[in-house]
């Protein structure tokens, strides 16, 4: 699937901006972002749900609608209204039945950590129970692209784990598993490959120890004792500044050097040196105002 210089605005908003992106077939893709980044618009782009105004978006070598109209696709959205009255495997029956080739009902059931509702009706589900419905709706069909948006907002800490088994285990069949998050541990630990977007680009692409790289390779933070942040960034080895309540934070791709000039500057306090977190690369790519 493909994105090609691909825009979409709302009114003012860029709510994805110049999009380039290429995505292979097969293996787990996370797309990273705060909210209001552009996660859920390019998504929609994905689905053929909205039209880019400029730029192409491209699912299995045509437009998104046809690989959706043809079953390729499966998606799990923010926002879903159950019918009502129906069971769940009825539910999940009737959809399957749409598709050419769908999962048998127990296996999108299962997949999904829900064998055991398949007589409830839908109207009378826990949020956590009607977002696993969602997501053996969105399996029904057995598509080769599942599409989940935010999939574990509503899920405790035991059918997230069991979800995240389930999709690394959909995966490994050769489909793809393409998620929003702003979980940075989730994106880290099951996707192979972390796209994160900000401001409706793309900002990194890779996994998440490529993403810890390009984020410099250590913190140093100390006390501030009145030195201008801005003198700060010029230091050796630095890549970005923060300063909160007194306390900097540097990136750094060179902390012995950056340490070092510190030093002579003088006055500092509480110094600590840290490998870089992901989280420190989340902020590095995405902080609208790094010195501050
Ligand atoms: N239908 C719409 N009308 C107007 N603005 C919109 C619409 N949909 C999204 N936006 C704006 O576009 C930007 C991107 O929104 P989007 O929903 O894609 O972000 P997101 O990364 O999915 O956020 P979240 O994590 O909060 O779900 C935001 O500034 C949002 O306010």
């Amino acid at each position: 699937m493909s994105f090609t210089g691909t825009v979409k605005t709302y009114g003012e908003v860029r709510a994805v901006d110049g999009v380039d992106l290429g995505i292979a077939p097969g293996g787990t893709v996370a797309l990273l972002g705060r909210n209001g980044a552009g996660k859920s618009t390019t998504i929609s782009l994905l689905l053929g749900l909205t039209e880019p105004d400029s730029g192409t978006v491209e699912l299995f070598g045509g437009p998104p609608e046809a690989s959706v109209r043809a079953g390729r696709v499966g998606a799990m959205l923010q926002e879903a209204r159950a019918v009502s009255r129906v069971t769940v495997g009825e539910l999940v029956a009737f959809v399957a039945g749409r598709y050419p080739a769908p999962l048998p009902v127990a296996e999108a059931l299962e997949l999904a950590g829900i064998a055991g509702l398949a007589g409830r009706r839908v109207d009378r589900l826990s949020g956590g129970q009607a977002q696993r419905v969602r997501l053996a709706v969105a399996l029904a069909g057995n598509p080769a692209l599942l599409v989940l948006d935010e999939p574990t907002a509503a899920l405790d800490v035991e059918a997230r784990h069991a979800f995240w088994t389930s999709m690394r285990g959909y995966a490994r069949r050769g489909h793809t598993v393409l998620f929003s998050t702003h979980y940075l541990e989730e994106a880290d630990a099951h996707a192979d490959r972390i796209l994160v977007i900000d401001r409706g680009r793309i900002v990194a692409d890779g996994t998440g120890d490529d993403l810890r790289r390009s984020a410099g390779g250590s913190l140093v933070s100390f006390d501030l004792a009145g030195e201008a942040p801005e003198a700060l960034s010029l230091l050796p080895g630095v890549r970005a500044v923060e300063v909160r309540e007194g306390r900097a934070r540097l990136r750094t791709d060179d902390s012995d050097a950056t340490v070092l000039a510190l030093a002579g500057l003088g006055a500092v306090r509480a110094l600590e040196v840290a490998p870089a977190s992901l989280d420190d690369a989340f902020l590095a790519l995405t902080d609208p105002e790094p010195v501050r």
